[in-house]
């Protein structure tokens, strides 16, 4: 097995991935939770685990109820016991509770391109809030929300062509360049 990454030294903050839809904070979460050997979880897995599919529950309830479940699944995940890796959905953000919450954690943002999020979206259909016009949805709503993720996050990591492993990398050694939190502050 390898050695922890030296990313993982001293840090005791949970590492939260926000970002826009298809920016990999699902898939490249889970495998930088594996490289560094800390549990994964993701708030829209609890969400369905609870709830059933997003796309039903967003027909049957609507946007509001979701971002409310949102916001307190995210607040449990938050306050794990563990220091973990946590994949948030990409509308988390919007809540000023959980921008709140994320103040003490370390918080990295995943970007991507418009050309990326078009390959990687498909139709759409599992993320209800892109609706008939998935890529000028997604514009729309990165537009939006841009600052929103920028103040929020402790490290950007801009697109790039690197698949997921090699994103892995990347993040690993941006955490390298990013100074622990002096515990006693
Ligand atoms: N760095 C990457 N390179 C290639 N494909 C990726 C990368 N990151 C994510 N993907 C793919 O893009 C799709 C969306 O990724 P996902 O992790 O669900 O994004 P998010 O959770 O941010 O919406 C998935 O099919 C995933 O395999
Ligand atoms: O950006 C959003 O508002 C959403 C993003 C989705 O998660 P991903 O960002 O993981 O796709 C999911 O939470 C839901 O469909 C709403
Ligand atoms: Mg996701």
């Amino acid at each position: 097995m390898r050695q922890p990454a030296p990313a993982e030294r001293g840090e005791s903050r949970n590492i939260v991935l926000i970002g826009p839809m298809g920016s990999g904070k699902s898939t490249v979460g889970a495998a930088l939770a594996r490289r560094l050997h800390r549990p994964h979880v993701d708030s829209d897995h609890f969400f369905v685990a609870r709830h059933g599919a997003i796309p039903a529950y967003f027909s049957l309830h609507g946007e509001q109820d979701f971002r409310a479940e949102e916001e307190s699944i995210v607040a449990e995940l938050l306050d794990s016991p563990r220091p973990s890796v946590i994949s948030l959905g990409g509308g988390a953000v919007l809540s000023a509770t959980t921008r709140a919450l994320l103040r003490e954690q370390l918080v990295i943002m995943l970007d991507l391109t418009e050309d990326q999020a078009a390959l990687r979206l498909g139709d759409g259909s599992t993320r209800p809030i892109l609706g008939e016009d998935p890529v000028g949805s997604w514009r729309r709503i990165y537009a939006e929300r841009e600052q929103i993720y920028r103040d929020c996050a402790d490290i950007v990591m801009t697109p790039d062509d690197a698949h997921i492993d090699a994103r892995v990398e990347n993040i690993v050694r941006a955490l390298n360049h990013t100074p622990r939190r002096d515990p006693n502050v």
